[in-house]
């Protein structure tokens, strides 16, 4: 198995189903997961022969900067479009940490998994 991750990735972006979440941006936390085809960068040491994780970290601050939805749900679901349209990606696992909403759990999110074509 080959996989490409990116954990902790800090993304500004207006999200909340209430008003006072819709006043300003929310810093989410992404993790990703991508299960890719790493073989052909493994042999020609050349980073256009596979999934530029900087790459990805950008496509993923640029949803977070073009949308304001109300659910985590949606915002996944808009990554996933974005990520799987722009890379060779067979399998994505999405991780979304919403910090500090609630004082008696350490964290809330969501986590999706998406293969392609399905
Ligand atoms: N499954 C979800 N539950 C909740 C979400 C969400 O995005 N997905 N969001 C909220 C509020 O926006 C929360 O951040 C503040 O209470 C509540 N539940």
């Amino acid at each position: 198995m080959q996989q490409i991750f990116i954990e902790g990735l800090e993304v500004p972006t207006l999200i909340g189903v209430y008003d006072w979440e819709r006043t300003q941006n929310t810093v989410l936390i992404v993790d990703l997961l991508i299960d890719a085809d790493l073989s052909a960068a493994m042999q020609s040491d050349d980073v256009a022969h596979t999934i530029d994780y900087a790459a990805v970290a950008e496509t993923v601050k640029q949803v977070g900067s073009d949308s304001s939805f109300e659910l985590l749900e949606a915002f996944a679901n808009a990554i996933i479009r974005a990520v799987c349209q722009a890379f060779e990606v067979q399998k994505l696992v999405l991780t979304i940490e919403k910090p500090g909403i609630l004082p008696d759990a350490r964290k809330v999110g969501i986590r999706i998994t998406h293969e392609a074509g399905k």
